[in-house]
């Protein structure tokens, strides 16, 4: 077998892979004289889609399947992955990846949207596994560990970002269902070692018709197994309810994770596009239908669909304007938070608005309050409560604020975020259970059309990992709770896991329903004071772009630790995505406003890691250069700015690895990397001006990637590494 890599670093998708190309050569300059190998896995959206479908592709097109590979490795404890955010892919992006491949040359198949033959639906199946969130909890085996490290909160708190102010009067509010939803139905029981073993789902339809859902599924004693379903009918009338209950100039906006929750959320974000177009769909639904039209693509899509046809869009053009104005993703575009499901992400696009003092942009590119629809009431209490305490309290002092940081229950694809393998869209009335080995029902539903019925899974193990790390966190803060409503079945028996291990480890730390948590934790933030939030996997996720996106202006600076179960560590790069909007950017003007401070967060954390588990030396002075690098960026101002001619991700890599270089000639820990790199450093110093002069050159001008999803290396090399003199120093 191979030597497993000292490091690896992901090939991913959008800014942070135009980001690796100019910053991983720069890497291996460092680690190599350490005798530290960094090696690449690629886990782009492109390179999954070719991985999977090597059977359509020629002998030299092939590519190794890195997240089969990378998904063993990290339950190993030799694991040591630096982890970028990659695209997870709503199906018009998996369309336009593949369209774009095909364009290439690789003759894999069409996704097919409405599966007719048995070919079809296994062409789906195969492509249904790379949608989504496909890789991250296929990596993430270990709980989550997220915090600003301390210069960087120092750093936020001593150069405030702008913040819209929050007004008593503000009209923006949090809609959310009444009941009949995901948190009103959920049940939840906690594996005995009698019920351990083999479980299958099976729908019994009012005709006493059977059909088994999901069968093989093997329940582990300890593990907490949810069932809950949202109905499609409440939904529905929901929507409804709440687009005709609209305030004038308010705007009307949806906030789901579409991506992560592959199956759920897509089916839910087009019962909001099928209700808002009701009046066009009630007319000309089956010609749509016809041309291929499913309201979970978007509005986007129908467009697509029904572009030159004059009657069609002029009457789904009067169909919109007779509703609510709608919340935009692009104003100048025409872009409604309708139009992709992807495009409005809720981890990043509420706090966004609650960032901005409550605001959205309109269609007529104007700001506006606006009604954030989130359906579910697990956890829209969350943003509902931050928005009441905004209003009542006004913005957030940045300058003054405490940091919070969370610990988030995730190994082994724990709670809803595992859910994608046991989630339904229900087609007739009738009844969901899950039947264990026993024949004892575990859970049963009466379910209707059209809900969506899901189960999830919390293991013991990562959830007594999760509640030690909770513990330890807390002792290294001060102030935390566990977010946990004793009123909820899921938590109710994570509940009963917490308590005694708070007492046996003789500490308290109070244990909070999300609304009052929320409250608790804005209380504790604003009084100055540090607060750790110890959340399930949506919170989690929720929260690490919540607070960081209020305190530090963006989630991207955030250390992301990931503790694998079985020893190795996994180092995310920040909290953040993919900032696809930085993409635009690039092609239209190469600049590229990325700030990969998160990337040098998770570069340090790795080579520490790295010298602990393996008693290597030179990997300690290596981590060591690379935080007083990472403060001196922030010290100097020589992060990313936003507009052409000033520093973008470019020229931040070149400070960074000049203040690396100098701090590591500048060590005396290990005298022969200190030689090794005296040398670096002058010449960085000596050809600063020419090095930032040639990454500034073509800087305004339209940049060539040559593709999006799968560009082309020797394009992107050119507009990454544009500086002939910095190259010859990296090679
Ligand atoms: N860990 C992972 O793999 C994750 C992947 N994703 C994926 O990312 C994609 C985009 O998601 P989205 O919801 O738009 O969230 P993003 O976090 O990617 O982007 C939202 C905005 O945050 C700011 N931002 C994010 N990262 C940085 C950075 N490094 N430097 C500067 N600014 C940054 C940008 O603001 P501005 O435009 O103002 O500069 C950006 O437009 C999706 O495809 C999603 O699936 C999302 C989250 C995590
Ligand atoms: O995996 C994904 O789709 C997104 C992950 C994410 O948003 C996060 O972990 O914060
Ligand atoms: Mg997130």
């Amino acid at each position: 077998m191979a030597k497993t890599p000292d490091i690896i670093y992901t090939i991913v998708d959008e800014a942070p892979e135009l980001a690796r190309v100019s910053l991983l050569p720069m890497i291996r300059a460092f680690a190599g004289p350490a005798g530290i190998n960094v090696e690449t896995r690629d886990i782009s959206v492109a390179g999954r889609i070719l991985a999977t479908f090597a059977d359509y592709l020629t002998e030299d097109q092939r590519i190794s399947d890195d997240l089969a590979e990378l998904g063993e490795l990290v339950k190993t404890p030799e694991a040591n992955v630096i982890k970028l955010p990659n695209v997870s892919a709503s199906v018009p992006q998996l369309t336009a990846a593949i369209k774009e491949l095909q364009s290439q040359g690789y003759a894999i198949p069409d996704y097919p949207a409405e599966p007719a033959t048995d070919e079809e639906k296994k062409i789906q199946a195969r492509y249904d596994a790379i949608k989504g969130s496909a890789v991250n909890p296929v990596l993430r085996e270990g709980n989550s560990d997220r915090r600003a490290a301390k210069a960087v909160k120092a750093f936020a708190q001593k150069n405030p970002h702008s913040m819209g102010e929050w007004v008593k009067t503000s009209k923006t509010t949090v809609a959310s269902m009444s009941g009949d939803d995901f948190f009103a139905n959920e049940k939840s029981a906690t594996i005995t070692a009698a019920q351990a073993g083999a479980a299958k789902i099976v729908f019994t339809g009012a005709d006493g018709s059977e059909k088994v859902l999901k069968d093989g599924l093997k329940y582990e004693e300890g593990t907490v197994v949810d069932a809950t379903f949202l109905s499609a009918k409440a939904l529905r009338a929901f929507i409804k309810a709440e687009v005709a209950s609209m305030e004038p100039g308010v705007l009307f906006s949806v906030h789901l994770k579409a991506t992560m929750m592959k199956v759920s959320d897509p089916i839910i974000f087009g019962h909001f596009v099928s209700v808002y177009i009701e009046d066009f769909l009630a007319k000309h639904g089956e010609t749509v239908k016809a041309l291929g039209f499913n309201p979970n693509a978007g509005l986007g899509d129908l467009e697509a669909k029904i572009k030159g046809n004059a009657d069609l869009e002029a009457d789904l053009k009067a169909a919109l304007a007779a509703k609510p104005p709608m919340y935009m993703v692009n104003s100048d575009k025409g872009i409604t938070n309708l139009h992709v499901p992807s495009d409005v992400i809720i981890d990043a696009s509420m706090p966004a608005v609650i960032r901005a003092g409550g605001k959205g942009w309109g269609p007529d590119g104007k700001e506006a309050d606006t009604k954030c629809c989130i359906p579910d009431n697990c956890y829209s209490v969350v943003y509902d409560e931050t928005i009441n305490y905004f209003k009542e309290n006004g913005k957030l002092d940045v300058t003054t604020a405490g940091a919070v940081s969370n610990v988030g229950l995730m190994a082994q694809k724990a709670e809803e975020y595992g859910s994608h393998p046991t989630t339904f869209e229900i087609a007739a009335p009738g009844t969901v259970r899950i039947v264990l080995a026993s024949g004892e029902v575990l859970h049963e539903h009466a379910v209707d059309t059209g809900d969506i019925w899901r189960s999830a899974t919390a293991k013991k193990a990562p959830i007594l990992d999760w509640i030690q790390l909770g513990i330890a966190r807390t002792k290294a803060t001060g102030a935390a709770a566990f977010w946990l409503d004793a009123n909820r079945a899921h938590d109710a028996e994570l509940i009963k896991y917490v308590e005694p291990a708070l007492k046996e480890a003789g500490i308290e730390i109070p244990i909070l329903a999300p609304r009052e948590a929320t409250r608790f934790t804005l209380e504790t933030m604003c009084a100055g004071k540090d607060c750790v939030t110890i959340t399930g996997n949506v919170l989690r996720d929720y929260l690490t772009d919540l607070f960081p996106i209020l305190e530090l202006g963006t989630s991207a600076k955030m250390l992301s630790i990931v503790k694998l179960m079985n020893g190795g560590g996994m180092f995310e790069t920040g909290a953040g995505g993919t900032a696809p909007k930085h993409v635009q950017q690039v092609v239209g003007e190469n600049h590229l406003r990325w700030d990969s401070l998160g990337e040098f967060c998770a570069l340090g954390e790795s080579f520490n890691f790295f010298a602990e588990a393996r008693g290597n030396a030179k990997a300690a002075v290596l981590g060591a250069a690379v935080d007083a690098a990472t403060q001196k960026v922030l010290d100097n101002g020589d992060s990313p700015q936003g507009r052409v001619g000033q520093n973008d991700n470019r020229s931040s890599h070149y400070w960074f690895a000049r203040y690396w270089a100098e701090a590591m000639a500048a060590q005396g820990d290990d005298a022969e990397l200190a030689a090794h790199f005296a040398p670096m450093a002058k010449a960085l110093a000596e050809n600063e001006a020419t090095i930032l002069a040639e990454l500034k050159a073509e800087e305004g001008k339209p940049a060539d990637l040559g593709g999006y999803y799968h560009a082309d290396p020797a394009k992107v090399e050119a507009v990454m590494r544009p500086s002939a003199t910095l190259n010859a120093i990296f090679g």
